[in-house]
């Protein structure tokens, strides 16, 4: 029997993470607590097997594992309220909350408490996320069993804490940039003859595609553009047009604001 798990925050990425651990099995429903202030939006999950609460000190109790999935100005209540249900000893706190340390938690609840942070994005749900981790205080067993996790969700990859805001904003803000590309596409499709859902379908496999390409042949981007790029072709004709209009400089600009948006934020 795996242990059992508590979630805390039945919102976006919370109920994706429910979703992702019921079709993985890697825990029985039954085993698996989602808690929310107006559960009635977690009814579907309900149905396929997961308990879900309005009290986090049940959930807090009932489980070993305790994923806080609020949003980060919400926790520090949360927190307080649970202090007393939560014992070092059997509780391990796991947060996917953006911009909040471990040290703010330990603070709250005492250094005692091993505490990893995981930021994994909402491809959770279909168990497609990267997700990245690091810890304060977890031992072996401990690691191994939230690598298993995540793994069973995913990918995943053990980072430094200094490094979670930028995990945040590649792994996690990086699937709406990724959805504002395949949107963009969709509309060029349009203008060039295709119907909605026929672009939708030709632009949405074609990432995934690009990206198999990567992570299975650990090909340099530029190496698969090479491929593609006939001379004096239509794709260097578009991508130059799309360089000349400032695409990847955008993107780049657009990933360091989100970054500083957390840092200066938090
Ligand atoms: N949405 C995303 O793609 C990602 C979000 N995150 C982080 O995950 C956290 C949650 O984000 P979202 O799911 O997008 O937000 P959300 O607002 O959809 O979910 C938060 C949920 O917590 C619930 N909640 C509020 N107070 C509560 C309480 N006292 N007890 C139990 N539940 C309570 C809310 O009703 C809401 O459903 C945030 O800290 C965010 O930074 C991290 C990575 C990706
Ligand atoms: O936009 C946000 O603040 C959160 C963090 C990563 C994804 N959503």
């Amino acid at each position: 029997m795996k242990d059992r798990i508590a979630i805390i925050g039945g919102g976006n990425l919370g109920s994706a993470i429910a979703e992702g651990l019921i079709s993985s099995r890697f825990a029985k429903p039954q085993h698996i607590i989602l808690t929310k202030r107006n559960i009635d939006t977690l009814r579907s999950l309900e149905e396929r097997g997961v308990m879900v609460s309005s009290n986090n000190k049940d959930a807090a109790r009932y489980a070993k594992w305790i994923i806080l999935a609020v949003k980060p100005f919400q926790v520090k209540d949360i927190l307080e309220q649970l202090k007393d249900d939560l014992d070092p000893l059997k509780h391990q706190i796991v947060s996917v909350m953006t911009g909040v340390w471990i040290k703010d938690i330990q603070e709250i609840l005492g250094t005692e408490f091993t505490v990893f942070r995981a930021m994994p994005n909402t491809a959770i749900a279909i168990r497609q996320s990267i997700t990245c981790i690091c810890s304060h205080g977890a031992n072996e067993d401990q690691s191994q069993f939230i690598a298993e996790l995540f793994s069973q969700l995913g990918k995943v990859v053990f980072i430094e804490e200094k490094l979670m805001d930028a995990a945040t904003v590649l792994g996690a803000c990086g699937t709406a940039y990724a959805m504002r590309y395949i949107r963009a596409n969709i509309q060029g499709g349009i203008e060039i003859g295709f119907d909605a859902k026929t672009a939708s379908l030709i632009a949405a496999q074609t990432v995934k595609g690009a990206a198999e390409l990567l992570l299975t042949q650990h090909t340099h981007p530029e190496q698969e553009i090479d491929k593609v790029t006939t001379p004096k072709g239509c794709t260097i004709a578009g991508l130059n047009e799309m360089e000349h209009q400032g695409f990847s400089s955008s993107l780049i600009k657009g990933v360091v604001t989100s970054y500083k948006k957390i840092v200066n934020d938090m």
